[in-house]
C-alpha cells in the first residue's frame, strides 16, 4: 500500500505562515524591480500578482492567527501562494525573467510555500470537514461554519477550484454542489486578469459531475448552454451528440455507457459516520460512570505531594483519565520551538510498506517528530514529570513525539498498540520493550474548533485543553490489546492543534501494574 502525500491539510502551523509571509515580502520587492525591465503584458501580470500580495498584507490576512482562524482565510492564502504564483510563473519563464524566477523559487522552497497540489489538499480538507461536521456547501462557501466567526465568502473561481478537484477525485455529488455555487456567483464578480477560468469551464465540470451521477439529461442541458456561451468549446458538439444518443437509446454501447456512469466513486477514508462524536453531540460514555471522579493523586510520592496530579476519571475499562495542568505554558513554548525544526509530514509504520518500513499516508495528516532528551532539557523534564504522574516506569518509554495539525488535519481511527489480533505483524513489539501499554497525550494548544480526540466504541470525546493530558491504558491486564481503545483525532476546523505523545511500553511496569497470571 502506498499513498502519495500532498498537503492534505490546509496550513500546518502558524509558524509556517509566518515564514511564508516574510518571504513573500522579499518576493514582492524582487518583482517590483522586474516590473521596470518588463514589456507591457508581463508588467500587467506582475502588477496583478503584486496587488494581490498587497491586499493580503493590508487585510487581516497578514496576521497568521487570523489565517488559521478559518478554513476560507487559509484557502485564499494557499491559492495565492500556489496557483496564483503558477499563473505568474508562466510569464517569467523567458529572458530577463529567468534569473528572477530562480531567486524566487529558492525563497519559496526555503520558506516551504504551498506547492501546486495545495488546492487538491485544500479540497480534500474541505470535504473531510464538510462530512465530519455536516456543513452544507452553501454555508461553507459563504464562510458560515459552526462555532467560529464568519469569514468572507469564496469567489466563483474559488468554488470552481474546489468543485473541479472533487470531480477529479470522483466525489461527484460534492463536486456538483460546489460547481452550482460557482455558477451562481459567476455573473456578480469582477474577473481576475491572471486566471484563465471561464464560465464554460464551470459548466463543463458541472456537466461531467452530473453525467457521473447518472443525470445525462442535466449533462446534456449544460452542454447546450456551453455551446451558447462558447461555440468553439473543445468537443462540445460531439458531447451533445453522445448524450443525445444515450438518452434516445440509439447507440449500441449505451448499456455499457450507462453502467460506467453509475459506477461507485472510489472508496476513500471517511469518518462521516462517526462524526457525531467529533461534533460533540453524544459524549455520554458507555463506561457507566454516574459521576466523573476528580481526585488529587500523589501515589504517596513526595514529588507529587508538593505538586499533586489533578486526575479526572473519564472511563473505566478501558481506563481513561484526564490529567490537568501537566505542563507550564513556558515549557510548551520551548517545546514547540525545539520541535519546529524537526517536524516532518507524518508517516505511519505499516505492514507491507517499502524498505524503510514507513509510508507517507493520508490517514494521518499532521507533521510529527520524535524528540530525544538530548535535544533540550525541557524534554527530559516533561518525560520525568510524566513518569511521576502516571507512576509508571519511563525507562522503556518511547521518545516524546510532537505532532501538529493544521486546518483539516486529522488522524483516522486506530489503535496505539501493535499486538492487534487482526494484524499478525508484531515486528514493532521489540521483546526488550514490549507493546505500547499506555498512552499519554498532552494537548499543547486549545483548538478553536474541531480537533477532539474520540473513542468511537465507547462514546468518549475529549476536547483539547492546553496543558492537560489524556492518559489511557491500551492493553488488558493479560497484555492483550483492548479493542475498545480504538480512537481518532478529529479534523481541525479552525486553529492549530499541537500534541505531545508519550507511549509507555510494557517492560518494567511489573511493580505498579503487574499483569494477571
Ligand atoms: O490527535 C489526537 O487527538 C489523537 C492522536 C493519536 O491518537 C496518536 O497520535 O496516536
Ligand atoms: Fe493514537
Amino acid at each position: 500500500m502506498h499513498f502519495h502525500y500532498g498537503a492534505m491539510e490546509i496550513f500546518t502551523a502558524l509558524e509556517d505562515v509566518q515564514n511564508i509571509m516574510n518571504a513573500e515580502r522579499k518576493i514582492v520587492d524582487i518583482l517590483r524591480m522586474l516590473v521596470l525591465q518588463s514589456d507591457k503584458p508581463r508588467r500587467a501580470a506582475i502588477n496583478s500578482y503584486i496587488n494581490k500580495s498587497k491586499d493580503i498584507f493590508e487585510s487581516p490576512d497578514a496576521d497568521p492567527e487570523h489565517i488559521v482562524s478559518h478554513p476560507l482565510n487559509s484557502f485564499r492564502l494557499v491559492k495565492h501562494f500556489s496557483s496564483g504564483w503558477e499563473n505568474l510563473r508562466k510569464h517569467l519563464e523567458h529572458d530577463a525573467g529567468q534569473a528572477t524566477l530562480i531567486k524566487i523559487e529558492k525563497l519559496r522552497r526555503q520558506a516551504r510555500f504551498p506547492e501546486t497540489d495545495a488546492i487538491a489538499g485544500a479540497a480534500q480538507g474541505f470535504l473531510r470537514l464538510q462530512r465530519t461536521y455536516r456543513i452544507r456547501t452553501e454555508d461553507f462557501a459563504a464562510g458560515n461554519l459552526p462555532g467560529i466567526t464568519k469569514a468572507s465568502a469564496l469567489s466563483a473561481v474559488d468554488c470552481y477550484l474546489v468543485g473541479h478537484q472533487q470531480l477529479l477525485d470522483g466525489i461527484y455529488d460534492y463536486a456538483a454542489s460546489w460547481l452550482e455555487i460557482a455558477l451562481q456567483k459567476w455573473p456578480k464578480e469582477k474577473r481576475d486578469p491572471l486566471s484563465s477560468i471561464q464560465k464554460s469551464d464551470i459548466l463543463n465540470s458541472l456537466q461531467l459531475s452530473y453525467y457521473h451521477l447518472g443525470n445525462v439529461w442535466m449533462a446534456l442541458e449544460l452542454c447546450k448552454t456551453i455551446r451558447e456561451v462558447d461555440p468553439f468549446y473543445p468537443n462540445i458538439t460531439a458531447k451533445i451528440l453522445t448524450y443525445q444518443a444515450l438518452l434516445d437509446g440509439t447507440t449500441k454501447w449505451s448499456v455499457n455507457a450507462m453502467k460506467l456512469q453509475t459506477r461507485p466513486p472510489p472508496v476513500r477514508v471517511d469518518n462521516g459516520l462517526r462524526g457525531f462524536l467529533c461534533r460533540g453531540e453524544d459524549t455520554s460514555p458507555s463506561g457507566a460512570l454516574p459521576h466523573l471522579r476528580c481526585l488529587y493523586e500523589t501515589h504517596k510520592n513526595p514529588y507529587l505531594i508538593l505538586q499533586p496530579v489533578k486526575l479526572e476519571v473519564v472511563h473505566v475499562s478501558p481506563d481513561i483519565f484526564i490529567l490537568h495542568d501537566v505542563i507550564l505554558d513556558s515549557q510548551i513554548e520551548r517545546l514547540k520551538k525545539v520541535a519546529a525544526t524537526h517536524l516532518q509530514p507524518a508517516t505511519l509504520v505499516q505492514s507491507g510498506s517499502d524498505k524503510s518500513g514507513v509510508v507517507e499516508t493520508m490517514t494521518r495528516t499532521a507533521k510529527s517528530a520524535f524528540l530525544d532528551e538530548k535535544i533540550d532539557s525541557v524534554i527530559a523534564k516533561i518525560n520525568h514529570h510524566i513518569g511521576q504522574m502516571t507512576n509508571l516506569d519511563m525507562e522503556q518509554a518511547e521518545a516524546l513525539q510532537i505532532a501538529s495539525y493544521g486546518i483539516g488535519g486529522h488522524y483516522t481511527t486506530h489503535y496505539d498498540f501493535f499486538r492487534n489480533p487482526t494484524d499478525p505483524d508484531t515486528k514493532h513489539i521489540q521483546p526488550h520493550l514490549g507493546d505500547r501499554m499506555a498512552t499519554v497525550l498532552i494537548y499543547l494548544t486549545d483548538v478553536q474548533a474541531g480537533g477532539a480526540t474520540t473513542f468511537p466504541l465507547i462514546n468518549v470525546t475529549l476536547f483539547p485543553q492546553k496543558g492537560s493530558a489524556a492518559f489511557w491504558f491500551n492493553l488488558h491486564r493479560d497484555g492483550t490489546g483492548d479493542l475498545k481503545t480504538l480512537h481518532e483525532g478529529c479534523p481541525v476546523l479552525a486553529g492549530n492543534k499541537w500534541i505531545a505523545n508519550k507511549w509507555i511500553r510494557e517492560v518494567g511496569q511489573w511493580r505498579t501494574r503487574p499483569c494477571l497470571s
